[in-house]
């Protein structure tokens, strides 16, 4: 008779394993503004949820050799950032190689694996804005092999000053800090669930956030109407509420009608999620 064999995951393995979950977690959260989820497409015409599950799973290996990068280099620095920029453009392919060439989760390998590598490099320091600033401190410094393409955040950055993805990670995340993880607190509070709670810190990302997707879809017109939308159905008493419910689906409507969907605040949403469950653990994660 064989002998069962248990395997103790690694720090690593753990990590991407949250990460993973972050990003599904996200994908099933329903229902979101114009964004995939198990209710539909949303305002994409390419992408449905088994597309974004499949992409998720799909990011497992590259989240988990940021992690051993993070762990084998010990310190921030520009061999961590290089290495990181090098899995994280794998990442993409693999995920690309996944979806036949639609782009499910570029935003969120950028958060999410710096936020991985930040975790691996002091996983017993695991305050939310300890792990944000040393994520930042990555995102500071200047891979020199990355490509300089003109992406659709580059576009619209250019166009309308906007920050986008690099920043908001340069700054530290401020609207998971400042915005995500204090509402999902604050809504969890209240007796009404932890998917309201998760919706209701989806729609704080979205109050300020300049999200590159629906400015690069819908304009200032567009970002404006997630914005302020967004905090009419938090003034409305938010997700769990009748009013607010009324409110989170005007909102939808709207976006649709506009193109606009909020990919950004999602990724960031995913990052808030995973900040969350790295915070709340103790002992392994
Ligand atoms: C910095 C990144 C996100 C590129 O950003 P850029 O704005 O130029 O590109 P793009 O239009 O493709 O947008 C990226 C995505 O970010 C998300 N996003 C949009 N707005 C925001 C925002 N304000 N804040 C955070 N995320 C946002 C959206 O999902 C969007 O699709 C990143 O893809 C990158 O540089 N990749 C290279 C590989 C790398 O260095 N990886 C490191 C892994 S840790
Ligand atoms: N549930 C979700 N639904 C839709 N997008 C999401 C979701 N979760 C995360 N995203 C993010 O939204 C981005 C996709 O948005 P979008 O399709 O607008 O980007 P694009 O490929 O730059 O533009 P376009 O489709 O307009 O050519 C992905 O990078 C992904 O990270």
């Amino acid at each position: 008779m064989h002998a069962l064999k248990l395997h103790t995951l690694t720090l690593a393995e753990q990590l991407a394993d949250l990460a993973v979950e972050a990003l599904i977690d996200e994908a099933d959260l329903s229902p979101k503004p114009a964004l995939v989820d198990r209710r539909g497409n949303g305002a994409h015409n390419d992408l449905h949820l088994g597309l974004m599950h499949a992409s998720a799973l799909s990011l497992w290996p590259a989240f988990k050799e940021m992690a051993e990068a993070a762990i084998a280099l010990g310190e921030i620095g520009l061999p961590l950032r290089e290495a990181l920029g090098r899995i994280g453009r794998e990442g993409e392919q693999s995920m690309l190689a996944t979806t036949q060439g639609v782009n499910t989760h570029r935003g969120a390998i950028w958060a999410l694996g710096l936020l991985v590598a930040a975790a691996a490099l002091a996983p017993e320091s695991r305050n939310a804005n300890a792990l944000a600033l040393r994520a930042a401190r990555l995102a500071l410094l200047n891979d020199r092999h990355a490509p300089q393409a003109l992406s659709h955040g580059a576009q619209v950055a250019r166009r309308y000053g906007a920050r986008g993805a690099r920043e908001e990670a340069q700054l530290g995340f401020p609207s998971v800090l400042q915005r995500g993880l204090p509402q999902l607190k604050k809504s969890r509070a209240h007796p009404h669930g932890e998917q309201n709670a998760r919706l209701d810190a989806l729609l704080a990302i979205m109050t300020r956030l300049a999200d590159t997707c629906v400015l690069y879809r819908a304009g200032t017109e567009g970002l404006q109407a997630m914005q302020q939308g967004a905090q009419a159905v938090l003034d409305a008493g938010g997700s769990a509420s009748l009013a607010g419910r009324r409110r989170l689906n005007e909102l939808d409507q709207q976006l649709l009608a506009l193109n606009a969907s909020p990919g950004g605040a999602a990724d960031l949403l995913a990052a808030c999620l995973f900040i969350d469950r790295i915070e709340s653990c103790d002992g392994a994660f």
